[in-house]
């Protein structure tokens, strides 16, 4: 019988100790079991074997998992359906001989940057945390139902801490698959989520099976000044292609080109024998601020120098005063955008965002100052203070009130007659060429901090205007955009969102046991190769406490083999720069099959041959042009059987048009900005639609509805049930002193209410009794 399964044993020293044998042979997904080490092994023969750990006989695995309790009844179908073979009962070699069967090599040690998991070749979905917006439908009631969802992160004692953020959805969604929240001082923590940028030296701390939510210096999209600033640079170097954000100014640092530009403008209109426009020619926003706080206009005939402060930076850019309008009213697009890789750019635009309504009519003549915000500013924090805001309640409609998903907006544009697949197009143009804006400095930054390839993802919420020849203007980039959930729109959009994004982040699936037990000799391994960048991997010594730990011979295991391996597996733990690369490609091999409603825009069939003139040069890797070979060109040469299709060949590959790649971009990038040359696919050139046919079909996505007709959504996140709010002892700890000061404050803020309340005068006082 020929047995092509790659077959994991996970088995605890302790417990065999203890001649309570239980060494099972099982798949990723088993690997919640009590074990501090993991050896997997490949097989393509299995005939006359028996167990290299108990040299008992076969039949007994099964017994173990069944006396264990840790499979519920359907959890093949459930959770390996994905999987290979699992055979539970397939016979294994004694190790003697496995150490010598060639297939045993082909296993990988350390492969894509997860240490202990994931070592075979091909990388599998199994290997990594599902996430699903279904959980949150069970957590607030003991169930079954729910437990499907919990086990398996409870078992491994997955957590999770949450560092200048109090995302209840991210902790629902943590806590709905079984994560525990731990204090922010846990330093093996499986996903670390932040709120706030976070200091480059604590990412090198990570560890490879640790996910955070930030890239470092990722704030060079996320903060207003440094994102257009950023922008303007990439112009400055390639051109019109890079057109797509409003002419700006900071304050205080650029105070005398403003003040020639509002004189420029102010001289070019009354020239036109045009008005200026109310409210301003210009909007004024504080470089650090969100939610329309601080935002003034300002116009060239009022301007002056009085109306904005000079501290502080302040960004100041043209107002775009034709926006595209819905029903007589502006809106802005929330889109959102995952990152998990920077170099080689890996980006993923979601298939659902969101349209802000500002509450009043669109009205560029109108006077009345109060309400300028209600008509100008599309913000819901500012909007929803407005009379005439109408929140979108319904459980189904995606279009009802002040804000609508992105899909029935697209709808919407299409009905009037519009392309609005070319419009998801320019906009998803706009994302890829921010980020590659910023690509040098977070790749720099990332060299010096990220140790592993996979430790880091992030999502942005791109904030984008559409103007009447409906071309896409970038206003911000967010770099935590709201997660908030009050309607049923917000709660339906952002859980799949989230379940998404996390999917796409792949969280290890690895016992906490087995994290404590190998987190010394890898701290001191990355500390050692932090001291001596030359250094030797195989010279690398493990922790003597640690080391004990996983020398601890199982039976039947020869010495020289558990060494050779724990050494090599400590030692290779960092990858240099080609292994990471490696792991990169895996990734996102991987991440296609995890990748839900994301929709990869970056690398794509055909992007590098338009992308790659406008790229900066970072040195001789050549990862993204590498990468598309590997992951887009290589793909396409399978499908076809040796052929590759022109649209999809790289750069330096020929088209089926005459014209050389880099017209060919040249063209593209005067596609994606000229709205007005170019409005619908089919005033596209030949040779540019080609090229973007896919990703214009691809688009569709964008305009489908996410509520079905019937369905009822839930309106809020659900309360957690108390017995699933697991938090380690320091977390619950901390809870509880916040609890108790939150208390305090809440005393003495009534006490002082209380002392300030003016004296009820002796009559009234009296009047009163
Ligand atoms: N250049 C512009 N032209 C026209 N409208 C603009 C411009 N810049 C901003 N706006 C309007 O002002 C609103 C707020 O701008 P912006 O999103 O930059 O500020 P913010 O305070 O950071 O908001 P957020 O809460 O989204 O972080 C936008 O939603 C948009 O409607």
């Amino acid at each position: 019988m020929i047995v092509d399964t790659i077959l994991y044993f996970i088995y605890s020293p302790k417990i065999i100790r203890n001649e309570a044998q239980k060494c099972v042979e099982v798949g990723p997904a088993f690997s919640f079991l009590e074990c501090s080490i993991i050896q997997i092994y490949q097989f393509s023969d299995s005939r006359n074997l028996c167990d290299p750990f108990t040299n008992r006989p076969r039949k007994r695995r099964r017994l173990y998992c069944k006396k264990l309790k840790l499979l519920p009844d359907n959890y093949l179908e459930q959770y390996c359906a994905d999987l290979e073979v699992i055979n539970i009962m397939a016979p294994i070699r004694p190790v003697e001989e496995l150490a010598s069967c060639p297939q045993s090599q082909a296993v990988e040690e350390n492969d894509v940057g997860d240490y202990l998991v994931s070592r075979t070749k091909k990388v599998r979905n199994s290997d990594y945390m599902l996430f699903s917006s279904d959980a949150l439908t069970h957590i607030s009631c003991d169930s079954k139902a729910s437990e499907k969802y919990t086990w398996l992160g409870e078992r491994l004692r997955l957590t999770f801490k949450m560092m200048r953020s109090d995302s209840r959805l991210i902790r629902t969604m943590c806590h709905s698959h079984g994560f525990m929240q731990c204090s922010n001082k846990n330093p093996t923590v499986n996903i670390i989520w932040m709120g706030a940028p976070v200091k480059s030296i604590k990412m090198r701390e990570l560890m490879p099976w640790q996910r955070l939510n930030q890239f470092p210096r990722s704030t060079e999209i996320t903060k207003k000044d440094r994102l257009y600033e950023n922008i303007e640079r990439s112009k400055s170097i390639f051109g019109e292609a890079f057109d797509f954000i409003p002419e700006f100014y900071v304050t205080p640092r650029e105070n005398k080109n403003m003040e020639l530009a509002f004189e420029r403008v102010t001289r070019e209109i009354k020239e036109a024998g045009g008005e200026l426009c109310f409210p301003g020619e210009f909007i004024v926003k504080p470089t650090n601020s969100r939610q329309g706080k601080g935002i003034f206009f300002a116009n060239s005939v009022s301007f002056s120098m009085v109306d904005i402060p000079a501290e502080g930076p302040l960004l100041v850019s043209r107002y775009l005063k034709d926006p595209y309008l819905v029903n007589n009213h502006k809106f802005d697009l929330r889109i959102y955008v995952a990152v998990t890789s920077f170099y080689p750019l890996v980006c993923y635009v979601y298939s659902e965002g969101l349209a802000r309504l500002a509450s009043q009519p669109y009205d560029t003549s109108a006077s009345s100052s109060e309400s300028n915000e209600f008509v100008h500013l599309t913000n819901y924090s500012i909007n929803k203070n407005s009379t005439s805001f109408v929140r979108n309640e319904s459980m189904s409609s995606e279009d009802l009130g002040h804000k609508w998903t992105l899909g029935a907006l697209l709808r919407y544009v299409e009905n009037e007659g519009k392309d609005a697949k070319l419009l998801m197009l320019r906009i998803e143009d706009l994302i890829v060429k921010s980020l590659l804006s910023i690509q040098n400095s977070v790749a720099t930054a990332s060299r010096t901090t990220l140790r592993f390839a996979s430790t880091n993802f992030e999502l942005f919420g791109f904030d984008v205007l559409v103007d009447q020849a409906l071309k896409p203007w970038l206003l911000e980039v967010n770099l935590s955009p709201s997660l908030a959930c009050d309607a049923p729109l917000d709660s339906l959009l952002k859980t799949r969102l989230i379940a998404d994004l996390l999917n796409l982040a792949c969280i290890p699936l690895l016992d906490k046991k087995i994290i404590d037990s190998v987190t010394p000799a890898l701290k001191k391994s990355m500390n050692s190769a932090q001291d001596t960048e030359s250094s030797d991997p195989d010279e690398v010594e493990l922790d003597p406490q640690c080391a004990k730990t996983l020398k601890r011979r199982p039976v039947g295991l020869k010495r020289s083999v558990l060494n050779k391996k724990i050494v090599s597996g400590a030692a290779s733990i960092i990858p240099n720069n080609e292994k990471k690369f490696e792991q990169i490609v895996r990734k996102v091999e991987l991440e296609e099959g995890r990748r839900g409603d994301f929709i990869r825009v970056f690398p794509r069939n055909g992007s590098f041959g338009m992308y790659s003139p406008v790229m900066e040069d970072l040195g001789s890797d050549d990862y993204d042009e590498r990468l598309f070979d590997e992951v887009i060109l290589k793909k396409n040469t399978k499908n076809s059987s040796g052929h590759v299709s022109p649209s999809t060949s790289s750069a330096s590959s020929s088209t089926s048009s005459s014209m050389h790649i880099e017209d060919l971009s040249d063209l593209f990038h005067d596609v994606m900005m000229q709205c007005n040359k170019y409005p619908t696919l089919a005033d596209v050139p030949i040779e540019i639609r080609e090229i973007i046919s896919p990703w214009y079909e691809e688009a569709s996505e964008y305009t489908k509805k996410i509520t079905q007709e019937g369905e009822t959504y839930a309106c809020k996140l659900p309360v957690i049930r108390s017995t699933a709010r697991l938090r380690t002892k320091s977390c619950a700890e901390f809870y509880e002193v916040r609890k108790v000061q939150m208390a305090k404050k809440k005393e003495a803020e009534a006490a002082a209410a209380k002392e300030n309340e003016p004296a009820v005068p002796h009559s009234i006082a009296a009047k009163r009794v």
